[in-house]
């Protein structure tokens, strides 16, 4: 392959997926370079979801095919597909309230996942690893609190820490900032910036203003297609685009 041309990790070729007969993903295809961040957006009811579904092997499609780093994989079950490196943030191992932050992440970075393996010592490597984990996240400075007591933002910091523990290749992550509050939005932009590049990663969100701070290729879905790809001043200056978001254009605009 031409070393100047970027490696394709995520190539969805020509899906479709249908429910009962509806069509909720029609002919879709579309390719994620390796170590890349992109943007999935769309009115409700576009595909987001179903796509995300279909590419951890939750939901089979019709026809087309979902290729991983050159191998099919939309016939694999699904924890094949995970085995492979596809980690969805709510397969999250969940947030064990009474342990400690540093403890949580402590547990996923373990090797050895075996009821025996998680009795033995941490290996040194494996704190080093969790130690990363802390200051990727910015939790290094709660570290020893439980995680019972973390606000809102921080509990979802350490899910993205614990889903990126296991290393994988591709993260998919739906609606990360649900919830939060103006500035714990601006540091998850920060934190996904700082995973693209090791990480391949592919983010659904509906707020336009942490679309706007991630600031990576946007690809716009609606009714099971891809409608547009391109970034946000593009895009919002769109008139089809800005039709698909009629009765919510305030969506597509918002900032803040
Ligand atoms: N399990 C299912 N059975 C039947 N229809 C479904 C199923 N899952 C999704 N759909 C339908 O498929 C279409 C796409 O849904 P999907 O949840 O993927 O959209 P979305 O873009 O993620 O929407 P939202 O932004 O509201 O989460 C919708 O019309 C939805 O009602």
């Amino acid at each position: 392959m031409p070393s100047e041309l970027p490696e394709t990790l995520l190539d969805v070729r020509d899906i479709t997926v249908s429910f009962d007969g509806f069509k909720a993903i029609t002919n879709l295809s579309l390719s994620v370079p390796k170590g890349s961040l992109r943007v999935l957006i769309g009115p409700n009811g576009a595909g987001k979801s179903t796509l995300l579904d279909t590419i951890i092997g939750k939901v089979r499609p019709d026809t087309g095919e979902v290729r991983f780093a050159g191998q099919v994989i939309s016939r694999l079950p699904e924890h094949r597909i995970a085995g492979l490196g596809i980690c969805r943030k709510f397969q999250a191992p969940g947030v064990l309230e009474g342990l400690t932050v540093r403890e949580n992440l402590l547990l996923t970075a373990r090797k050895d996942k075996g009821v025996l393996g998680i009795l033995k010592a941490p290996t040194r490597a494996e704190q080093e690893r969790a130690d990363e984990l802390l200051r990727l996240t910015g939790l290094t400075e709660r570290a020893g609190v439980l995680a019972a007591s973390l606000a809102h933002g921080e509990k979802q910091w350490l899910e993205i820490g614990m889903v990126v523990a296991a290393d994988p290749q591709l993260l998919l992550l739906d609606e990360p900032t649900a919830g939060m509050t103006a500035q714990e939005t601006a540091q998850t932009a920060e934190l996904i910036h700082a995973l693209a590049g090791r990480h391949t990663v592919l983010v659904i969100d509906h707020d336009m203003h942490f679309v706007e701070l991630l600031g990576a290729p946007i690809t716009v879905l609606h009714q099971g297609q891809v409608f547009r790809e391109g970034d946000l001043e593009t895009l919002r200056a769109d008139p089809d685009v800005m039709e698909i978001y009629l009765g919510r254009p305030r969506e597509l605009m918002a900032h803040g």
